[in-house]
């Protein structure tokens, strides 16, 4: 039995202990110091077992993996490097930063064990295990950042068992993809949060921006909904790279300030034309990162009982719904629902259904 250990089964680690559970020839542990985490865990079938043992969950395990908060991370390897491990056992993690991990990596003495820094970049702004999936990661990025000196069959062992999560697994440097990721995923939560406390605060003087807040704003702004605490520990962590990123973020802003002093249209015309290009670039249908969910948009007509109507026959044809939202509704005019779900074939047999009766853009 090859023994997978998850310590900390929230949003990431839970998804991956369902990703792992079941499959022949594996056990899955679950560890968390507190006994109703523990008790949940087995009550929703996550993990084949689970303790408050930080030894009992480690001992005899092939596969280890952190999927703590990153400040918790270097206190979790350090425990756990003081354990009597079973030779051969790889330890990763699942933190959004990754430099700091290994430089406390490569400060541990481990005997006989590796350690291997992973970052699954999929993921929500939602938490905990009650938001787990085994769909999480399928056809996301799954970022490796070996040390160099890490023998490359320990490296290949992890990268076949994450394969059973369906990603997509690359090696990056881990400086490297602080710097990356930090500007690609860190910052933008940043903004996200910086734009809706702004509107936040002239909602305050009148309640009409909330009320006429939709499309766009939410779009933008869906990440600023990320855990509080999450959050906080991998925005201190990876602060040097941010504070970098927010001078040229300034750089940016004040770029509009002086388009919008001069009047000038077509310089602004070009920064939404070569924002525009770059972002068509972007690989569609990817999970994680901005584009998150399984989604389809459906055209309503605004009368009564049609949300119910849709609702009623995907549940007619079994495909489940995770999530579904009223995007844009004004009298006279159609609204938009956005349906989403938890894979790509949920999404082709929901839109093959409602194409019968509905406009529906995948
Ligand atoms: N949220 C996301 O979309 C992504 C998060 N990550 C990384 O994954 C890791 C976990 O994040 P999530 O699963 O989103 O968070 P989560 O809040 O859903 O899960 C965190 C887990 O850590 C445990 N935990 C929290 N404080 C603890 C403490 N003081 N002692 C022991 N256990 C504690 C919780 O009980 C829970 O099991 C973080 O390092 C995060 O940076 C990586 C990719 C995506
Ligand atoms: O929800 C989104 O779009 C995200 O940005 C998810 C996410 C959050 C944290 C990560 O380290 C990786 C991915």
């Amino acid at each position: 039995m090859t023994k997978i250990a998850i310590f900390g089964a929230g949003l990431i680690g839970g998804s991956l202990a369902l990703c792992f559970k079941g499959k022949p020839g594996f056990t899955v542990t679950g560890h968390s110091p507190n006994p109703k985490s523990v008790e949940k865990l087995l009550k929703r079938n996550v993990v084949d077992t689970a303790t408050t043992s930080m030894e009992e969950a480690a001992e005899g395990a092939d596969y280890i993996f952190l999927c703590v908060p990153v400040s918790l991370l270097e206190e979790y390897l350090t425990s756990l490097a003081k354990l009597p491990l079973k030779q051969g056992c790889i330890i990763t993690d699942v933190g959004s930063t990754k430099a700091s991990i290994a430089q406390c990596a490569a400060s541990l003495e481990l005997k006989g064990v590796q350690f291997i820094g992973g970052h699954p970049m999929a993921g929500s702004e939602r938490s905990g295990v009650e938001a787990a999936s085994s769909h999480l990661f399928e056809n996301a990025f799954y970022v490796l950042s070996p040390d160099p000196l890490t023998p490359q069959e320990d490296v290949d062992r992890l990268a076949d068992l994450i394969k059973l999560t369906k990603a997509q697994i690359i090696q990056v440097d881990a400086e490297l993809h602080d710097d990356i990721v930090g500007a690609i995923s860190h910052l933008p939560h940043i903004i996200a949060v910086a734009l809706v406390n702004q509107v936040r605060g002239y909602n305050e003087m009148n309640p009409l921006y909330q009320n006429l807040a939709a499309g766009g704003f939410r779009d933008v702004t869906r990440i600023a909904s990320g855990d509080p605490k999450i959050w906080r520990d991998i925005l201190i962590n990876n602060r040097e790279n941010l504070l970098k990123l927010l001078v040229d973020w300034n750089a940016e802003v004040a770029r509009f300030i002086d388009l919008l002093q001069q009047s000038d249209g077509e310089g602004i015309a070009e920064q939404f034309r070569k924002a525009s290009e770059f972002r068509s670039g972007l690989p569609e249908r990817r999970k994680g990162m901005i584009t998150s969910l399984y989604d389809i948009y459906v055209d309503i007509p605004d009368h009564p009982g049609v949300i119910g109507q849709i609702a009623t026959s995907l549940g007619n044809k079994k495909i489940n719904l995770s999530n579904i939202q009223v995007i844009e509704s004004r009298e006279d005019v159609p609204g938009v629902l956005r349906l989403s779900f938890r894979n790509q074939e949920d999404v082709d047999r929901a839109a093959e259904e409602l194409k019968k009766q509905y406009t529906v853009h995948a």
